[in-house]
């Protein structure tokens, strides 16, 4: 868990010509769902590329706790014997689920139709997040909860008796809230419909089906209607975890703005409501490539390369695309600094109840270092001064944050001066390898 050792402080010095090959991490919110669904199997799960981050570690000791049995072979082959629907064994210590707000939201919603009690905890970043918006819909179910003023952790969720299957509007555009009805309408009788307005990650719709729940999913103009039909017997499967878009997004984005770089990030998921960034790089002119398109687990999958872009523009990104890159709107408003003119980002209010308050965190940062940011309540925008065009030469909090701790070392590559960060030791929640992996590839990232 994060932000319970001691703080790592971190420098990011100008770099030049980042090459080479970057492997990232398996997919993080891939890899919670395995997990859970692999304990909600009865039978033996096979997992491999899982990311062995702190949070999805986090989660695996939740899953134990709740009486799955699940090791790990010395190749990194993960296996999971889970309990079956319904199965949850009480845990008998508190959940903590550190800096994840994944993981325990997910968790949350997979035990609440079961007939048992569980207290949940997590770090001083999660403690303070909104658990309301998925406690409101478990209450639905039969539910009951009690946590701390304001919907916080830490919170003791009393799982249903006698479950009855819900409909329910999801009222902010969340794939955990999204996930967590759906975990909690496994062991509903009957159906649970879930409707979301803006389209967010379908894993866990995708993996329902690949784990033999009936589930199917209705696209009108205006919403997306999930229904899936309780108490099914999920059949446990191999999962090929793909490697992790939002990891993918530090190295591409530090070869776009450091000076003579190629950078290849092999195996990355193009699932369109994840690869919302990429898009956006590429209006902004970034020599942002897809070498070797495919499908993979039907999943379209493809080699990003990315080039030293010196000519990229500010542009408005559109709202309607948040969802798809929600966790990379840090590291874009770094990109934005280096590019000429304004990126507008509208839409964002979600990034206010991350780990931390991202746009502020990131605009304090970037002010600091030279760059001209305005925000409001649901947006932000951010000045660019072209490459060569960011003084630098500030210490930037990391708030308990992994991503703006990633965003500001990537900063750093092409500032005048060197970017420092409080604490980057919140970056082993999702990125464990993130130092050695841009080291590789000539990145200057020291531990002060
Ligand atoms: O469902 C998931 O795996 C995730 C959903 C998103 O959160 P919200 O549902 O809060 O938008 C995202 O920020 C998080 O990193 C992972
Ligand atoms: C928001 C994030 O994670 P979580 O909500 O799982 O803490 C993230 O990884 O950027």
């Amino acid at each position: 868990m994060s932000g319970h050792g001691t703080p790592i402080p971190m420098s990011s010095h100008a770099s030049k010509g980042l090459k080479g090959q970057a492997d990232v991490p398996g997919d993080k919110s891939i890899s919670h769902r395995s997990l859970i669904l692999g304990a909600m199997c009865v039978g033996e799960t096979t997992i491999t590329g899982l990311l062995e981050g702190e949070d999805v570690l986090d989660t695996a000791k939740a899953m134990r706790a709740m009486g799955a049995e699940i090791t790990r072979d010395e190749d990194g082959t993960w296996h999971v014997y889970g309990v079956g629907v319904g199965g949850f064994a009480e845990p008998d210590q508190v959940i903590d689920c550190g800096n994840s707000g994944t993981g325990v939201r997910l968790i949350m919603g997979a035990m609440a139709t079961s007939p048992i009690t569980a207290t949940f905890t997590g770090d001083a970043s999660l403690n303070k997040r909104p658990m309301a918006r998925v406690t409101d819909p478990l209450a639905l179910f039969g539910a009951q909860t009690v946590g701390r003023s304001g919907g916080r952790l830490p919170m003791t969720i009393v799982g249903a008796q006698d479950p009855i299957p819900v409909s329910y509007d999801v009222p902010v555009p969340s794939a955990q809230v999204k996930s967590a009805v759906l975990l909690a309408g496994l062991n509903a009788p009957g159906q649970t419909v879930v409707t979301e307005r803006e389209a967010t990650r379908d894993h866990s719709e995708r993996m329902l089906a690949g784990f033999g729940a009936e589930i199917s999913t209705e696209v009108t103009n205006e919403h997306r209607i999930i229904t899936l039909t309780g108490r099914p017997e999920l059949k446990p499967q191999s999962i090929a975890v793909p490697r992790d878009p939002s990891s993918a997004a530090f190295p591409v984005c530090a070869a776009l703005i450091t000076e003579g770089s190629d950078v290849l990030v092999p195996n990355i998921g193009l699932n369109p409501t994840r690869a919302g960034l990429f898009t956006t790089l590429r209006e902004m002119g970034a020599d942002l490539t897809y070498e070797n398109e495919r499908e993979e687990g039907g999943e379209p999958v493809a080699d990003l390369r990315a080039r030293f872009s010196p000519d990229m523009k500010g542009i408005e990104v559109p709202p309607d695309r948040a969802a798809s890159m929600i966790d990379e709107y840090p590291v874009l408003s770094v990109v934005a600094a280096f590019a000429e003119g304004q990126t507008m980002m509208r839409g964002v209010k979600e990034l206010r109840v991350k780990e931390s308050d991202r746009i502020d965190a990131m605009a304090t940062g970037l002010r600091a270092c030279g760059v001209t940011v305005e925000e409001g309540e649901d947006w932000w925008s951010v000045e660019g001064g072209g490459i060569g065009g960011v003084q630098g030469g500030a210490t930037c909090a990391s708030h308990l944050d992994h991503r703006i701790a990633m965003s500001f070392m990537v900063l750093g590559l092409a500032t005048t001066k060197p970017v420092t960060v409080d604490d980057g030791s919140p970056i082993a929640t999702s990125f464990p390898i993130f130092e050695d992996l841009m080291g590789a590839l000539g990145a200057d990232i020291r531990r002060d």
